[in-house]
């Protein structure tokens, strides 16, 4: 099961059964004390989420804290606070993760401020539609904070929130806000972050979180409600590819089908479909399920498909459109969230799997790494526990892989190690090839090739040396875009 499957299954069992408008999925984070709890107990209690008997208990809970700046209402009680509680024998169950507005469903995928949980935290975010970063207005955004934005953009979430919290603590003061609001927005301008909203709010006294503060009258955009409730779900394109992981090869007397969870578009009888590893295609004759046979698949269907001829593919495979397959390829490029506290190292066996495939892996040379202060990727050749790295993926065997930004589902994979299996690495795909980069077939970009050419006019200024490695980076790309294995020595 790969980082989505995960979040999936646990959503989808968790889930009330009756539904009402489209479903928003939310992801929390910030860093320890920023106040998350306090923002979602706030978030629930307005929306009237929380049932009458919770209500009562968490106002006599509340009472006598010395945390509340006197309010009464120890919103975050309604969430990680309820511990002590749980102690005194109150049990509010965990209907949390989940809440109505009058328009829509919500379900809140927490991620724990401690960075211990970065693992978590990957898992939640791979299927958030929007991210909630807390950020506390009298500290600015901390490293977990950019930690946690750089997840977020890591597994593909294009809309963010940037709450900046407890503006009580600083009389709503609007130069603060917008300080923190430039930063944020200098520091991730190389994200893929397609829509960010700053809103300065205060959870505990809950200004701008679910109706217009009259204490903040500089603040013209939507409170923290107002602009989920107009958030629209993260939808993939309609006409996405077809891709089907091959989980098992079933045979039944004349029967012999390929079985599988469909992770994108849609197939019919008669299409035609390719196995990318081998390049063999043959038709769909039957898509056949428990429950009789089927006109079309389309994602999330768990189906088993029959094809016109014998095709020799084995789990593994990735059944796809024939004319837009993935890659089949032996060298990737990939930027990998490191889950493990045993750090990377060069010489320890790894293995790749994405959904049904498992890939011994060759080597694994670590090139960047995202430095937590500036957001920006630096050059580097270690990784450990909760970085988040640039690398190139040498394969046993060719798979077939799909780039992140093109097809999530099929775009991403976890590193385990080959000696206990122990999950070390999540990654997503930037770069896939075939032909696996030999010495020979190699373009080596040296500094000194650089320097002589295309960078003979740069200097050894700060500056200087950054647009070096731009264009250095810009040059290879264009190499491999046109299938050249290309190492970069600066
Ligand atoms: N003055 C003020 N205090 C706040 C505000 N929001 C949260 N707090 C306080 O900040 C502290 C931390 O809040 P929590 O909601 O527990 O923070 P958290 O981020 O969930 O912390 P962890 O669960 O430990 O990760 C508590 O004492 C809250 O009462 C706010 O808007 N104004």
């Amino acid at each position: 099961m790969n980082l989505a499957a995960l979040v999936d299954h646990e959503v989808a069992s968790a889930a009330p059964a009756e539904s009402a408008g489209s479903m928003l999925r939310l992801l929390t984070c910030g860093s320890v004390d920023d106040g998350k709890s306090t923002l979602i107990g706030r978030l629930l209690w307005e929306s009237g989420a929380v049932p009458d008997d919770q209500r009562e208990a968490v106002l006599a809970a509340s009472k006598g804290r010395s945390n509340l700046n006197g309010e009464e209402i120890d919103f975050s009680l309604l969430l990680d606070g309820l511990q002590a509680e749980r102690e005194q024998g109150i049990t509010i169950d965990i209907a949390w993760r989940f809440f109505e507005s009058a328009s829509r469903r919500y379900v809140i995928i927490d991620a724990p401020g401690h960075e211990q949980y970065t693992r978590n935290m990957a898992t939640g975010a791979s299927h958030a539609d929007v991210a909630i970063l807390l950020i506390d207005a009298r500290h600015g955004a901390k490293r977990q904070t950019r930690r946690h934005a750089a997840i977020c953009d890591l597994v593909g979430i294009r809309n963010v929130v940037l709450a900046v919290n407890k503006m009580d603590l600083i009389d709503f003061d609007e130069a603060t806000f917008r300080r923190i609001e430039a930063e944020f927005y200098e520091m991730t301008k190389s994200f893929g972050f397609e829509q960010v909203q700053a809103i300065p709010v205060a959870a505990l006294t809950g200004d701008n979180v679910s109706g217009q503060s009259a204490r903040m009258p500089w603040y013209d955009g939507p409170s923290l409600l107002e602009y989920l409730e107009e958030s629209e779900p993260a939808m993939e394109a309609l006409d996405a590819p077809f891709r089907f992981p091959v989980q098992t090869v079933l045979r039944n007397g004349d029967f012999r089908g390929y079985a599988g969870t469909v992770a994108s578009g849609a197939i019919r009888p008669g299409d035609r479909i390719l196995d990318a590893r081998s390049g063999l295609s043959a038709h769909v004759r039957r898509i056949a399920t428990m429950d009789g046979d089927r006109e079309e698949a389309a994602k999330g269907d768990a189906v088993a498909i029959e094809l016109d001829a014998e095709l020799d593919i084995s789990r593994g495979a990735v059944l796809s459109e024939a004319d837009h397959a993935p890659v089949n390829g032996d060298v990737v490029e990939a930027r990998i969230v490191w889950v493990s506290e045993t750090p990377f190292d060069p010489e320890a066996g790894y293995l790749l799997l994405t959904n049904t495939d498992q890939v011994p892996v060759s080597s694994i040379s670590i090139s960047a790494l995202i430095d937590f202060e500036s957001l920006q990727s630096a050059p580097a050749h270690d990784c450990k526990v909760n970085d988040i790295a640039d690398c190139r993926i040498l394969l046993g065997r060719p798979a077939a892989f799909d780039l992140f930004s093109e097809l999530p589902a099929t775009g991403n994979f976890v590193l385990v190690s080959a000696i206990d299996g122990a999950t070390v690495a999540g990654g997503v795909i930037t770069f896939a090839q075939s032909g696996a980069a030999t010495p020979e077939n190699t373009f080596v970009l040296s500094r000194d090739l650089l320097a002589r050419g295309l960078c003979s006019d740069l200097g050894d200024s700060a500056e200087d040396r950054a647009e070096f490695e731009r264009r250095a980076q810009e040059a290879a790309n264009l190499l491999r875009s046109v299938g050249v294995p290309v190492i970069i020595e600066i």
